[in-house]
């Protein structure tokens, strides 16, 4: 499966690690959309893709899907393009909190015949909460976040802070590079207004913690994740471009485990 990526940061570079310059089996990166050619040139010859700077040429280019890689504000504005021509994977969901988006883009993905796949990113569990919510029998999910303090605030912080305390659908405008877990967790369960977020500054750990507690009448379940970060944007959790990684090479397969 030959694929694009928008974006060539802490996840995109990961992705090149493993997919091209690993050689790996099935996938193979060909395209990459970035805003500063120059920047980014150096891709080309480390791993054999082609740089573009127009959206139209890198749809037009020899891609099957397309992975969002990028921020909330990019993947907003080149969705709906993108989706008219490609199937594509969006790991900056922060972008699909507003339902009118979502029910627009749904609307491009059924009249074109294209799928919208959207990885669990830096979490897990979402099976559990899409089953247990399938007969709307989930009444609680929280999400507690805790990430190095430098990641979510200039000010000097001397002991653990809560920064956000809130809705999911506020999380992600306040903290749009860090609440992208807040938003999936949402789609996956009880809606971005009942999913409720702390989010904390700790300036003694390195890792990026996310703790969801859900409970319904299944019983309940909480899933601890411990993130390492990428060594390339410490806001970023390994498991999120790996949950990409994952998800691409599932697509190739005949069987289906989990759900
Ligand atoms: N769902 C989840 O669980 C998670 C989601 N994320 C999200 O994933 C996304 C990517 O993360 P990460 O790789 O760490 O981010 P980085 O900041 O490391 O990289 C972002 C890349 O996007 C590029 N970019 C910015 N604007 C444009 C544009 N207009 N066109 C093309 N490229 C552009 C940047 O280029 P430039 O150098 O020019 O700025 C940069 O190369 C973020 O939105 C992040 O919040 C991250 C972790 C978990
Ligand atoms: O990588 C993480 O741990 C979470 C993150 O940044 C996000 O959800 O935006």
């Amino acid at each position: 499966m030959n694929i694009g990526i928008i974006g060539a940061g802490a996840i995109a570079n990961t992705m090149l690690e493993r997919i091209n310059h690993d050689a790996h089996e099935n996938l193979r990166i060909n395209s990459v959309l970035v805003r500063d050619k120059e920047k980014y040139q150096h891709l080309e010859g480390e791993y054999g893709i082609s740089l573009h700077t127009d959206l139209g040429y890198f749809l037009d280019s020899d891609v099957d899907i397309v992975v969002e890689a990028a921020n909330v504000e990019v993947a907003k504005s080149v969705l709906p393009e993108v989706m008219r021509k490609k199937d594509a994977m969006l790991i900056s969901v922060g972008a699909l909190a507003e339902g009118e988006f979502v029910a627009e883009l749904m609307q491009i993905a059924k009249t074109n015949g294209r799928t919208l796949h959207l990885p669990s990113g830096a979490i897990g569990g979402l099976d559990l909460i899409q089953n247990v919510q399938s007969h709307g029998e989930l009444e609680s999910v929280t999400l507690t976040t805790r990430k190095p303090a430098v990641a979510l605030t200039y000010e000097t912080v001397a002991s653990e802070k809560a920064v956000f305390e809130g809705k999911a659908i506020d999380a992600i405008k306040h903290f749009p590079k860090n609440m992208n877990v807040a938003i999936i967790l949402a789609m996956a369960g009880i809606g971005m207004e009942r999913t409720h977020v702390t989010l904390i500054a700790d300036p003694s750990t390195d890792r990026n913690t996310h703790q969801i507690e859900v409970k319904g009448a299944f019983g309940r379940a909480s899933f601890t994740i411990e993130n390492e970060p990428l060594p390339e944007n410490h806001n970023t959790s390994y498991l999120a471009a790996i949950s990409i990684l994952g998800t691409l090479e599932r697509m190739n397969r005949n069987f289906v485990i989990g759900g």
